[in-house]
């Protein structure tokens, strides 16, 4: 496993973000978890939005 899940910061309406550490660096990060609901159509559409949303922003942080 590449990180060790610490703690649950926070929940929005596209997923659940948790502290996490890689364990490789031991630096702790940020990690969400996109709900991945199937549907008949494949992937929700609601996921793969927040997915290409998060792809296209450049941040240190993210
Ligand atoms: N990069 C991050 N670093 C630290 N905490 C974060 C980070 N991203 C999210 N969080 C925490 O996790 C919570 C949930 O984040 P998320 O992006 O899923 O939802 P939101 O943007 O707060 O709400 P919504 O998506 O419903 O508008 C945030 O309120 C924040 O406390």
């Amino acid at each position: 496993r590449m990180y060790e899940k610490l703690h649950i910061v926070g929940e929005g309406s596209f997923g659940v973000v948790y502290r996490v550490r890689h364990v490789a660096t031991r630096r702790v990060f940020a990690m969400k978890k996109v709900y991945m609901e199937r549907s008949k159509e494949g992937l929700r559409t609601t996921a793969l939005d927040e997915i290409c949303a998060l792809k296209e922003i450049r941040h240190p942080n993210i």
